[in-house]
């Protein structure tokens, strides 16, 4: 049973977290490895002659999410829904809310979250299209919503509560993992949690990361985030102790500002040849004194390619080992980097080690990607067969240029 929190987060107005802890997924999106699981956060609001649900949770849930805001308020009251993002891990519940509701509430949403309303659900009628920046007043509030298109599909938009300061961020601000607390108020459990937010960054908004960046510049240019009182993400924690926290380390990830001294050493190795490169590389980068962070995919292990992207953010550089393949590069790091380059395209120096048995393909193809995206080549060092000293020789000078760049 995943657990369903229903928590009260103010007094006036009356503003409840609806929480579920999903468990049961594995993959997000039908991609991404999370054996830590996700929660779904929608929120309910009580004011002066309006109730206002902000978001839903996936469809999977919505005889859970009926029960939970029926504990609160008869759904039939609800008079606004604000539809944040229509990506269906928020609004999968909503076209049964509706229909309970008796399709009474009006639907706040921008013009792209409009459209998706109708190719999802079928969803037409009583649909406002807001302005970026418009401001509504409902029961005794005013509410502004900011369109952050991209962060991370064209609908997406943030809600500001003005005399409450508060932030419903739906995607930005959020997370992957099942915090064992609702908001950030133990810094243990916040440290434990901000790794999943890496993660979640890149793996789903980090195709866009330029737009977390401007879109978050967008928004503290309106002067809300200084003296915001909460942000009230669609995943994991909310954050009220310190709100301005999250939004600093997104815009920290979207930059890809990095940790001194780390570097991130991706390969793969069938039989330990490409491992014996690998293995020198990491002695120069530790003689040197940098923190080698290693994935490695052999006939023992194969890291979740999410957990190698959430590594690249914060490092300074990245090595890249591969064997060939029937003609190609090694299948997975084929995906691994086919993902990378896609979702992690950081300009950050990347050195290839290349193994080959009697053609090497892998290094080669690998350098063409990489000179075609972000990233910056610095060198590829290709390996027949077993590693000599004069192999060994070439691939510390590989590395010690890596290192150049990186103080220069
Ligand atoms: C299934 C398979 C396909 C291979 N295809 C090629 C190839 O097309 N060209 C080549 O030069 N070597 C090829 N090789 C040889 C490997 O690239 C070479 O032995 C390399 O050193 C393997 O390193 P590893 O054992 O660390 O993975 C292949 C090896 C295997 C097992």
């Amino acid at each position: 049973m995943s657990k369903v929190w229903i928590e009260k987060l103010l007094e006036e107005p009356e503003l409840y977290l609806l929480r579920i802890d999903d468990d049961q997924i594995r993959y997000f999106e039908a991609t991404w490895d999370i054996p830590e699981g996700i929660t779904y956060n929608a929120y309910l609001m009580k004011t002066d002659n309006a109730v206002i649900l902000f978001d839903a949770w996936k469809k999977e849930y919505t005889e859970e999410f009926l029960e939970a805001l029926s504990s609160i308020v008869d759904p039939k009251e609800i008079t606004h829904i604000v539809v944040h993002h229509m990506e269906p891990d928020h609004s999968g519940a909503l076209p049964k809310v509706l229909e309970v509701n008796g399709y009474k509430a009006k639907i706040i949403g921008t013009i792209f979250a409009k459209r998706l309303l109708e190719a999802f659900f079928g969803i037409k009628e009583n649909v406002h299209a807001i302005e970026d920046g418009e401001e509504l007043r409902i029961g005794n509030r005013t509410f502004k919503f900011i369109t952050v298109p991209w962060l991370h599909w064209p609908d997406t938009m943030i809600t500001y509560l003005i005399e409450d300061k508060i932030i419903f961020g739906c995607d930005a601000g959020g997370g992957y993992s099942i915090p064992e607390a609702i908001d950030d108020s133990d810094d243990k459990i916040v440290e434990k949690y901000l790794p999943y937010v890496t993660k979640y960054i890149v793996t789903v908004i980090g195709h866009y990361h330029k737009y977390i960046v401007e879109n978050l510049e967008k928004i503290k240019n309106m002067g809300i985030v200084n003296d915001v009182k909460m942000i009230l993400p669609g995943h994991g924690l909310i954050w009220r102790k310190n709100p301005q926290m999250i939004f600093e380390y997104y815009a920290k990830v979207g930059a890809g500002i990095p940790t001194k001294g780390k570097v991130l050493v991706v390969y793969d190795s069938m039989y330990g040849f490409v491992e014996k490169s690998i293995q020198i590389a990491i002695d120069e980068l530790r003689k040197q004194g940098f923190n080698p962070v290693v994935y490695k995919f052999t006939d023992k292990e194969a890291p979740a390619v999410g957990n190698i992207l959430g590594e690249v953010p914060d490092s300074e550089a990245l090595i890249i080992g591969a064997s060939t393949y029937e003609a190609n590069i090694h299948p997975r790091i084929r995906y691994t980097l086919y993902e990378l380059l896609d979702k992690a395209n950081y300009e950050k120096p990347v050195l290839i080690l290349g193994t080959f048995g009697w053609a090497g393909v892998a290094g080669r193809e690998i350098e063409t990607l990489i000179k075609r995206s972000k990233f910056d080549h610095v060198d590829t060092i290709e390996v027949k067969g077993q590693t000599i000293p004069e192999d060994e020789v070439r691939i510390r000078k590989g590395v010690r240029k890596l290192i150049q760049k990186l103080r220069k």
